[in-house]
């Protein structure tokens, strides 16, 4: 491996290679959002400038994916424009062996769950790290909330067993805000034994608009790691 380089950044760029490697010419692809996706849209850009790629068209997922895709040159479209999705590229915090997910670090989840569920074909890049045996193992859950609701929220959220806390800026004084306005609570749960029954539940709760919970709809996981000091993408 490259002296002084961090084998998770290289992990991520793998990943995130092997996935822009896998986009067809001509089709609609979702961009997700995130640090590892953040590699699949510059090597998406790269592939187009290179004409190697042609006529794809992108809908983000994010504020942060739309100015990387105009930053490298992807067309961009919305979801009253086209009728389906061909490919969704997305990272995520957890991947249990079920290909179930938890997603939402970034804030991004609400927007990423309806692009990612109407993809034909849905891609999730990690690095090795983000393999559990159990969701909720180490990441809380990301809830985002209504902002007039939190506080109901959370008390609902107690009564479920579940420890909420909310999620504060950082260069910002308050809370994170996400792209639709609202608040971030993340949860955590000393055991998720049902994570498509707690992804119910949750949404449930009068002043969520959505978790981080993505059940049965990941079609391919895309794993990055380094083996004999070299970053390798493995499948799942
Ligand atoms: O809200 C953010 C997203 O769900 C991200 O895809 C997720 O947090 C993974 O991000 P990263 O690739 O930076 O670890």
């Amino acid at each position: 491996m490259t002296a002084g380089v961090d084998p998770v950044k290289l992990m991520k760029q793998e990943v995130g290679k092997a996935a822009a490697d896998r986009v067809q010419s001509g089709t609609i692809v979702g961009l997700g959002t995130g640090s590892t996706t953040a590699y699949t849209i510059q090597f998406l850009g790269d592939r187009l400038k290179s004409s190697e790629l042609k006529d794809i068209v992108g809908i983000p997922t994010s504020f942060q994916a739309a100015v990387l895709a105009k930053q490298y040159g992807i067309p961009l479209t919305t979801l009253d424009a086209v009728d389906h999705i061909d490919i969704a590229i997305d990272g995520a915090d957890e991947v249990d062996p079920q290909k179930n997910l938890i997603k939402g670090g970034g804030a991004a989840h609400t927007r990423e769950k309806i692009v990612d569920y109407l993809a034909d074909q849905f891609i999730v890049v990690v690095d090795s790290s983000k393999i559990v045996d159990r969701l909720g193992s180490s990441f809380a859950v990301p809830v985002e909330v209504i902002p007039m609701a939190i506080s109901p929220v959370m008390r609902a959220i107690e009564k479920l067993g579940g420890k909420p806390e909310l999620r504060m800026g950082v260069k910002k004084a308050g809370p994170v805000i996400t792209d639709q306005g609202n608040m971030v609570v993340d949860v955590r749960f000393d055991s998720i034994d049902n994570p498509a029954e707690l992804e119910k539940t949750l949404n449930n709760i009068p002043g969520v608009l959505e978790n981080g919970i993505f059940v049965g709809v990941t079609d391919l996981v895309l794993i990055g790691e380094v083996q004999d000091g070299k970053p390798v993408v493995k499948e799942m």
